[in-house]
């Protein structure tokens, strides 16, 4: 944004407890919100900054019916240099800012047969390939005053708020291309090779990617509730006769054709999630 839509330091933020966090192209997420205010990421003391195309890099406060809003309009890579604490930092700020549900969004690459570009996939489990590998957001000592030294998992992502994203997509007419899958993360940034995506089909991955797993593991670690939305940008190759190449931009170029859609999506999404009242797994 042009420096006159930025915020001073002066404006206290009302407390939001809806964190919505936008992956590559997706920062539009925040259109639907009212009495927005923007902060840009190198204005906050200590706050990483996005070197990626298609990540804005500003924390917008808005609100969204009655419920005060959060918007990260562009989150960190392990592949820009960053440490996973640095990664999932906003997440514990968002913890100690009294945020109580975190709506991730990602750009991934189909495996599934099934998938095609443009489906958003609502996540409904995901493989931490970084973690088995020992980068993981929670090594070192546990700050027991976020959550406990061995946290579960195996409910990472809401229930309710999984079939809220269904219930929701299909009343906006988006039935014919939602669907529900397992992501995995990989480090980046190069895109998979053959024999790689080969590999995570068999493991049992729908959709890969750069992202979010950090961010959801800590988000769960202390307590929020989780609901990732995966946009389905190009398909994965895995033949070695297929001529498409993926790249970054062709990615930015299917996050802008669906911003809109994703962004009615998310705004009606927080909207009944208040009117409901959710607030189990
Ligand atoms: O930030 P996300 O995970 O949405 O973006 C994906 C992964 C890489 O950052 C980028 C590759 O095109 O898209
Ligand atoms: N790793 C990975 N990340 C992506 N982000 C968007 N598309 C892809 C992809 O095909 N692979």
């Amino acid at each position: 944004p042009g420096p006159s839509s930025v915020t001073t330091w002066s404006f206290e933020p009302p407390q939001p407890t809806v964190a919505v966090i936008c992956g590559s192209g997706l920062g539009l997420l925040a259109d639907g919100a009212t009495g927005k205010q923007t902060f840009r990421y190198q204005d906050i003391p200590n706050f990483p900054v996005s070197t990626v195309m298609g990540h804005e890099g500003c924390l917008v406060f808005g609100t969204i019916e009655d419920t005060s809003c959060v918007f990260m309009q562009g989150h960190f890579h392990l592949y820009e240099g960053y440490s996973l604490c640095q990664v999932t930092l906003p997440v514990r700020i968002f913890k100690l800012m009294g945020v109580e549900s975190v709506l991730v969004t990602n750009a991934s690459g189909g495996l599934c047969p099934d998938f095609k570009v443009g489906d958003i996939m609502i996540i409904k489990d995901h493989i931490n390939l970084p973690g088995f590998a020992g980068q993981h957001p929670l090594c070192g000592p546990n700050d027991e005053r976020f959550g406990i030294r061995f946290p579960c998992m195996s409910d990472a992502y809401s229930k309710d708020l999984r079939r809220l994203a269904l219930d929701v997509g299909s009343e906006l007419g988006c039935g014919d291309f939602m669907r529900e899958g397992v992501y995995c993360m990989v480090s980046g940034p190069n895109f998979e090779t053959i024999a790689e995506a080969r590999m995570l089909q068999i493991l049992g991955c729908d959709s890969v990617g750069m992202s979010m797993v950090p961010e959801v593991t800590v988000a769960k670690h202390c307590g929020l509730r989780v609901l990732g939305l995966s946009l389905i940008t190009n398909k994965v190759s895995l033949d070695y006769s297929r001529e498409e190449k993926v790249n970054h931009e062709e990615v930015l170029q299917i996050s802008k054709m669906r911003a809109e859609v994703l962004q009615k999506l998310v705004t009606m999404l927080i909207s009944r999630c208040q009117q409901q009242n959710i607030n189990t797994n």
